[in-house]
């Protein structure tokens, strides 16, 4: 069997008093598209900002390839906490589109996409561009290069957040509910845009949505997770239609009937 390219250890978030994520155990092979789903507060998002190293992790070891992520490994093989320089490098393996799009305000759609290929990369400005302008076209945006976001709708700011996350040539793409704040005539064309790249690509995806239909579509694998563990998973056929933990029916019961 192939290596996981992301593997939970036993990983534990707690903020405060609270914990989220209560030894969790997940794994991911490389190129698989997995949907995370479950229900508000259940640690989704949690799980995908540990691994943006946007949060740090409260006990266990996250593994990214064959390097912990949170960790370094000493010389007599045991693991000690992460020095930012390797939390830095290990960050650029990974790219992450969030809800809000989060897009530089003052910087064009082209700069965006430059910006961290050029600073972090240290990729030739020149060769920034050229690849920029090759994302640009892949989701439908190259007219728009020289605008700035508030020129553009949600969804195409969300598609140049999708082209910025690709510059930078990533492992593994981390999608947090990257339709939800979108006006819902506009999430069509970013579905789209994903789509395309689970079917084309060989990049990793990870995908934290509500949005059960497209879930269904694109995963390879769906994980209904709850209280901070994964309660069950599966192809997306399979959970989708013959769920059996009585959790999974409840919470596919309650959204599928929403929607
Ligand atoms: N920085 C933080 N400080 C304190 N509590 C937090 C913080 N971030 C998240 N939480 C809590 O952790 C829990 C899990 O949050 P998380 O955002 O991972 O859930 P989620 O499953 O993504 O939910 P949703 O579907 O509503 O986005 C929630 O109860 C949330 O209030």
């Amino acid at each position: 069997m192939t290596e996981p390219i992301i593997r939970f250890e036993k990983v534990v978030k707690r903020f405060g008093d609270v914990t989220v994520l209560d030894g969790l155990d997940f794994t991911v092979a490389p190129g698989e598209k997995v949907t995370i789903i479950g229900p508000s507060g259940s640690g989704k998002s949690t799980i995908l900002r540990i691994l943006m190293t946007l949060e740090d992790i409260s006990d266990g070891v996250v593994w990214v390839g064959d390097e912990p992520l949170w960790h370094e490994k000493a010389a007599d093989g045991t693991l000690k906490p992460a020095s930012e320089a390797h939390l830095h490098r290990m960050r650029t393996r990974l790219g992450m589109v969030f809800q809000s799009f989060n897009l530089f305000p003052h910087m064009t759609v082209l700069r965006n996409i430059t910006e961290a290929p050029v600073h972090v990369l240290k990729v030739g400005k020149a060769e920034a561009r050229e690849r920029a302008m090759g994302l640009l076209d892949m989701v439908g945006l190259t007219e728009h290069a020289d605008k700035f976001p508030y020129q553009l709708s949600g969804g195409q700011q969300q598609r140049v957040a999708i082209a910025r996350a690709l510059a930078m040539r990533p492992d593994i793409l981390l999608f947090d509910e990257p339709t939800s704040a979108l006006d819902p005539e506009l999430v069509g064309e970013v579905q789209e845009v994903i789509r395309k790249l689970a079917e084309e690509h060989d990049l990793t995806m990870l995908l934290v949505t509500h949005e059960m239909r497209f879930a269904r579509e694109i995963s390879d694998r769906v994980c209904f997770i709850d209280a901070g563990a994964i309660r069950e998973e599966g192809a997306p056929e399979e959970l989708f239609t013959a769920p059996t933990e009585e959790r999974t029916q409840d919470f596919l019961r309650a959204v599928l009937d929403d929607g």
